[in-house]
């Protein structure tokens, strides 16, 4: 795991375990070893510790925190490599991060290629820097820099690295190489001086003051969050305790953080987003398709959706041409993208020359004709079949035919659409969340007539985005809109039996989520939710009135559409479920007229309020989503939990300290929410979304963890 061999008189400990040379036991082990082998050999005057591969040390085996551990530790690894009398050197390239950044920071010089990226990312697993990485990065880079990387977990380029003065010198050429050169001019330097368990942290005095902004900052920005404020906790400690103290202080807290329920979510989620990218689907899967390569796209609908989609695109540098039916339409959208460009820039997500490069490659057409070479295309236009169908049949004539046809529709059967084609295998649906330049997930959806190729070139374009991508089955809604209706549905039944939209906001929002689920409709507007239940109703044959509770013998509520005929919209109007300061303002507050409508909408209906406990909110509102979940799974929709977890994470910012619905419930219990289910089934007859999945009530009855019913495929149905 750690090769070791002598060139001239440079030892070198080139860690190699493949991918990301991973920090496991034997890894560390390796280290140890050879650094005493380094030590003794007399020959030896100078040590250089690289990564084999692709990187530097990416960190520790995460997979090692759920076991018991062993020795030796990193710190104890760390601390010989400090007190070595001759001169260590990390030669680093790749990700150099958490463990790895450790490691580099216990040697005496650190060199690096531009490429090469530093962090500390523990905490997005939950975690801190637990050897000794938040009392060496404050001693190096001083305090606001350090509270700054360690409760970011952001991954700091070379150069910048080399500002802070983690990096001593930027090299070029082959690095290890290069380790050794460098190590070679430092032989007979004294490291003591190197040794930055014995220097002071620069600015200590003011660490109340850092610390402070720090813990106010992370309790803001990570609200739920407990890693973030361990790290605070731990970076702080560096400039009030002696080192040595630091350290301990640093064990103390990450034994505490490091076993909790949120590291072990984070965790999972962790290994979830890996797992997605393995996907599978009739015919083929990750490891056996080919993805067609992307060099031109286009996207159809300069709207909400595709102005956001063409960003996206943009900001990879990919050419990207915008099709509008209407001029108009076309020039509000091009100076939406030029927007939304310019405050990417402003917010360093992309660099001023992307920036500047995205103005000639962002095409602008009114002709379907321009499309003929393009390698893809995203159709985004109203949420409308025959519209669908028209564009789709007009691309399948115009383009080349290995052009890929997408749509980003969020909710039709992607057969139906295809059908308009004589490619449906080069048909498949890109269901991105709004602002879709801003939310990760990119829900991929397959038909019955996509090819493996076709979705492994949607699957890869995801990624070259930045997105996190997940493949799904076509079916109504498909994986993250079917299954979040539950959610909608249920917080309407909620209030109109006694439940206020503000109690409901508040415990969903102390449950992890952003904003409760009343909030989130004034902010997309009520006339919206009204027209889709409008849109459902003349497709039922059912004339909708205030008195309407039920729609095709299920459960329905009429209250949004109530307040949206009042002509309270929500923020745009400045009065939805709530008010607020102005039309178009941001500032929620409780309006006791809604109370008064409530009130006596449930009277006309002969409903008698009643208070409703918080736990019933969050059963009500994530259990029949967790239903809905496991008829995913039953039905192939999604083929693994994780994608479940995945979509909601990133397409509704479900709390990742709680890994995910299906890792939730999991937590809870299988057997506990499928009795509540049922109780609600009971209770609730006429919801279709209580019904209870056959696949919850087998994994409940015979008591098979999730955990275990993941691990073997074959155990499934
Ligand atoms: C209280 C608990 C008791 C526990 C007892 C043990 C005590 C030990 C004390 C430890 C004290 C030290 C503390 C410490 O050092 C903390 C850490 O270092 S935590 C780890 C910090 N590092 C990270 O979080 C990095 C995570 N990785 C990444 O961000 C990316 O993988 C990376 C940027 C490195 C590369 O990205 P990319 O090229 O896109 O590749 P993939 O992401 O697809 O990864 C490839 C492959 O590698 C697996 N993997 C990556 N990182 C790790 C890792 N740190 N441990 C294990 N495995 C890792 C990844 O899952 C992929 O494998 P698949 O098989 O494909 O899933
Ligand atoms: N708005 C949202 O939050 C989300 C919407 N979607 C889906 O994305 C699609 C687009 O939605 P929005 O962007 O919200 O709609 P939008 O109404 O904002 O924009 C649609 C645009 O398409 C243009 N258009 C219509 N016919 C056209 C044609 N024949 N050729 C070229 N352009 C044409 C219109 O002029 C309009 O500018 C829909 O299918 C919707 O269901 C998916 C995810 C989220």
């Amino acid at each position: 795991m750690v090769d070791y061999s002598v060139n001239s008189s440079v030892a070198l400990l080139l860690v190699n375990n493949p991918p990301v040379n991973a920090l496991s036991h034997a890894v560390r082990k390796g280290l140890a070893d050879g650094m005493l082998k380094a030590t003794k050999d007399t020959k030896v005057k100078a040590i250089v510790i690289a990564g084999k591969g692709r990187t530097f040390p990416a960190g520790a085996d995460i997979r090692e925190f759920s076991g018991p551990g062993k020795e030796p530790w990193l710190v104890p690894v760390g601390n010989g490599i400090e007190a070595s009398g001759k001169p260590v050197v990390a030669a680093i390239h790749g990700t150099c991060l958490g463990g790895g950044l450790e490691v580099a920071l216990f040697c005496h010089y650190r060199v690096a290629l531009k490429s090469a990226r530093v962090g500390f990312p523990e905490v997005a697993i939950g975690i801190l820097p637990g050897a000794a990485g938040t009392q060496r990065l404050p001693r190096v880079t001083g305090l606001p820099v350090a509270f700054d990387m360690i409760t970011s977990g952001r991954h700091v380029p070379a150069e910048q690295a080399k500002k802070y003065g983690i990096i001593d010198e930027i090299v070029t050429g082959d690095i290890v190489n290069a380790g050794i050169r460098y190590a070679m001019i430092m032989v007979g330097k004294s490291t003591i001086p190197r040794r930055l368990r014995a220097k002071p942290v620069p600015d200590a005095e003011n660490v109340q003051k850092y610390a402070d902004a720090a813990m106010a900052h992370v309790k803001r920005k990570y609200k739920g969050y407990e890693a973030p404020v361990y790290c605070v906790k731990a970076v702080r400690a560096s400039a009030e305790k002696p080192y040595d103290l630091g350290v301990e202080n640093e064990k103390t807290l990450f034994n505490v953080v490091g076993k909790s329920g949120q590291a072990r979510a984070q965790q999972y989620a962790f290994f979830a987003e890996r797992v997605v990218g393995k996907w599978e689907m009739p015919g083929g899967n990750s490891q056996t398709a080919k993805p067609i390569p992307v060099r031109s796209t286009a996207v159809i609908g300069a709207g909400t959706m595709g102005t956001g989609i063409a960003v996206c695109i943009l900001s990879a540098g990919l050419p990207c041409y915008l099709v509008e039916q209407n001029q108009k339409f076309l020039e509000n959208g091009l100076k939406t993208i030029k927007a939304l460009m310019e405050g990417s820039v402003k917010l360093g997500k992309i660099s001023p020359e992307v920036g500047q490069r995205a103005a000639s490659l962002l095409k602008p057409t009114m002709s379907y004709d321009d499309l003929t070479g393009v390698d893809l295309v995203i159709e985004a236009v109203y949420e409308n079949l025959e519209l669908k169908k028209e564009i789709f049949a007009k691309l399948d004539k115009v383009c080349k035919p290995s052009t890929i046809l997408c749509s980003n529709t969020s909710s039709i059967d992607i057969d139906r659409i295809a059908v308009a084609t004589k490619r449906p295998e080069k048909c498949v649906g890109v269901h991105f969340f709004a602002p879709a330049y801003h939310m990760k997930l990119l829900e991929n959806i397959y038909s019955t007539k996509t090819s493996p190729d076709t979705a492994a070139t949607v699957m890869k374009l995801g990624k070259t985005i930045g997105k996190v991508p997940i493949l799904v089955k076509s079916c109504q809604g498909f994986l993250a809109n079917r299954m979040n209706t539950p959610y909608g549905t249920e917080s309407g039944f909620l209030v109109e039996e006694g439940a206020l939209p503000w109690e409901v906001d508040q415990v969903m929002e102390d449950f992890g989520m952003p904003m409760g689920p009343f909030k989130v409709r004034d902010l997309s507007g009520l006339d919206v939710g009204s027209k889709i239940t409008a849109e459902i109703a003349k497709t039922l044959g059912v004339t909708l009135t205030d008195e309407t509770r039920f729609m095709a013998g299920n459960r329905y509520s009429h209250m949004n559409t109530v307040l949206a005929n009042m002509g309270r919209l929500g923020r745009k109007s400045g009065k939805g479920w709530y008010k607020y300061e102005k039309a178009g303002g941001k500032i929620a507050s409780i309006d006791d007229d809604v109370i008064t409508v409530l009130n006596n909408h449930c009277k006309k209906l002969g409903i008698e309020r009643r208070t409703i406990s918080s736990q019933e909110i969050i059963e009500r509102l994530m259990y029949s989503c967790i239903n809905e979940g496991f008829k995913i799974l039953e039905e192939g929709i999604a083929k693994r939990p994780e994608e479940i977890d995945i979509s909601w994470l990133y397409g509704f910012t479900f709390p990742k300290y709680l890994g995910g619905p299906m890792y939730y419930a999991n937590q809870v219990g299988l057997g506990r929410v499928y009795d509540r289910i049922c109780y609600y089934h009971e209770n609730f007859p006429f919801s279709k979304h209580w019904v209870p999945s056959q696949l919850l009530r087998r994994l409940s009855e015979q008591n098979i963890p999730m955990s275990q019913w993941m691990a073997s495929p074959g155990a499934r149905l």
